[in-house]
């Protein structure tokens, strides 16, 4: 069967770039979210990254116009019944995606995949709310999504082989490279990434160094493009919160506790870039 009608769920900064990169690639899209206003959001934002695009040179206006007509807003799960796939990027919260998959089960054609980008949760537990776990896979993309190549993709206990095998043809298709990971809290890339940033954040809470030091460290002695303090503000310090959860919860191992300052910013809403503000202030 071969995938040609996607819905991507979460209109947020994940959801927006799979939004942008399927339909860039030939696929009908859905974009759906809870709120018009937000859907409304992502749209501006794939708009901004085409308009650059071809300010630059590198897509012609006329690619651009048809990419967008390839994007319909969705508020309703219902509309899933016409698709072949469907790519959550909702919060990362269990509860939430739980509530999703069960919903999506019910509504996605018997031949539909539901994938999940997930950044850490079980792919196998998230599979179990739905009669059809040999067709929930992980497809847990990089952002920024228009520019990171890799996506991991990662089976859980019962997905069939035909599935991977579809995503990760589709994942090429969209000019992306699929590494293949086992089910296991954070995945390859957050287990190692996000107990970095948590440590950077201790750094900071003990008052190591400043915050503009921290990331200078890391930028000009690593070579890393961002300092984890601003990569920390890029992905969204609730998510690395609930990623921090994750590891700490799924491992029971005292090494991923999540650093009390994070905490701290979170439950003062201080979300970093997409709140205007985490440990830099954005305008
Ligand atoms: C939490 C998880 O579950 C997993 C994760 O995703 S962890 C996060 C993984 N991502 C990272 O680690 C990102 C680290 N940062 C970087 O790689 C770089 O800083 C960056 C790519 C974001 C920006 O690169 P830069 O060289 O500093 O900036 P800049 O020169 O402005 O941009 C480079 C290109 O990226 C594009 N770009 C930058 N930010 C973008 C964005 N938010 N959306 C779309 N495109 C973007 C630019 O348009 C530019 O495109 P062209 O090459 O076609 O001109
Ligand atoms: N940020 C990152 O760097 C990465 C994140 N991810 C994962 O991608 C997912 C999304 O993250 P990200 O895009 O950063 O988060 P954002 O907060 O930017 O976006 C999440 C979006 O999902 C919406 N939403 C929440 N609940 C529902 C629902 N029940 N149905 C439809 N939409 C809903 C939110 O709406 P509202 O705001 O109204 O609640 C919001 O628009 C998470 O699972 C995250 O772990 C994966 C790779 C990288």
């Amino acid at each position: 069967m071969a995938i040609k009608n996607v819905m991507v769920i979460g209109a947020g900064q994940m959801g927006s770039g799979i939004a942008q990169v399927c339909a860039q690639s030939g696929y009908t899209v859905f974009l759906n979210d809870l709120s018009a206003d937000q859907i409304e959001r992502g749209l501006k934002g794939i708009k901004k990254n085409l308009g650059r695009a071809v300010e630059k040179g590198k897509l012609e206006a006329d690619a651009m116009e048809e990419t967008l007509s390839r994007i319909s807003a969705s508020t309703s799960l219902e509309d899933a019944a016409e698709v072949d796939l469907v790519i959550e990027a909702a919060v990362e919260n269990i509860a939430v995606k739980a509530d999703i998959f069960r919903k999506l089960d019910k509504i996605a054609p018997a031949h539909a995949i539901l994938a999940t980008n997930t950044s850490s949760l079980p792919i196998t537990e998230i599979a179990a709310e739905t009669d059809r776990p040999e067709k929930v896979i992980g497809m847990h993309f990089m952002n920024p999504v228009p520019v990171m190549k890799l996506v991991e993709i990662i089976r859980g206990l019962a997905t069939a082989d035909e599935v991977y095998k579809e995503i990760e043809e589709m994942t090429r298709v969209l000019n992306k490279v699929p590494v293949e990971v086992n089910d296991f809290p954070g995945f390859v890339s957050n287990r190692i990434l996000m107990p970095m940033i948590n440590e950077a954040i201790y750094t900071l809470y003990e008052g190591v160094a400043s915050k503009e030091a921290i990331d200078d460290v890391m930028k000009l002695g690593m070579n890393h493009p961002m300092g984890p303090l601003t990569l920390a503000d890029f992905i969204g310090l609730d998510t690395c919160l609930y990623i921090m959860e994750t590891l700490y919860e799924g491992f029971g191992d005292s090494k991923y506790r999540p650093c009390p300052l994070l905490r701290k910013y979170v439950k003062a809403g201080w979300l970093g870039k997409k709140s205007g503000r985490g440990f830099y202030e954005y305008q």
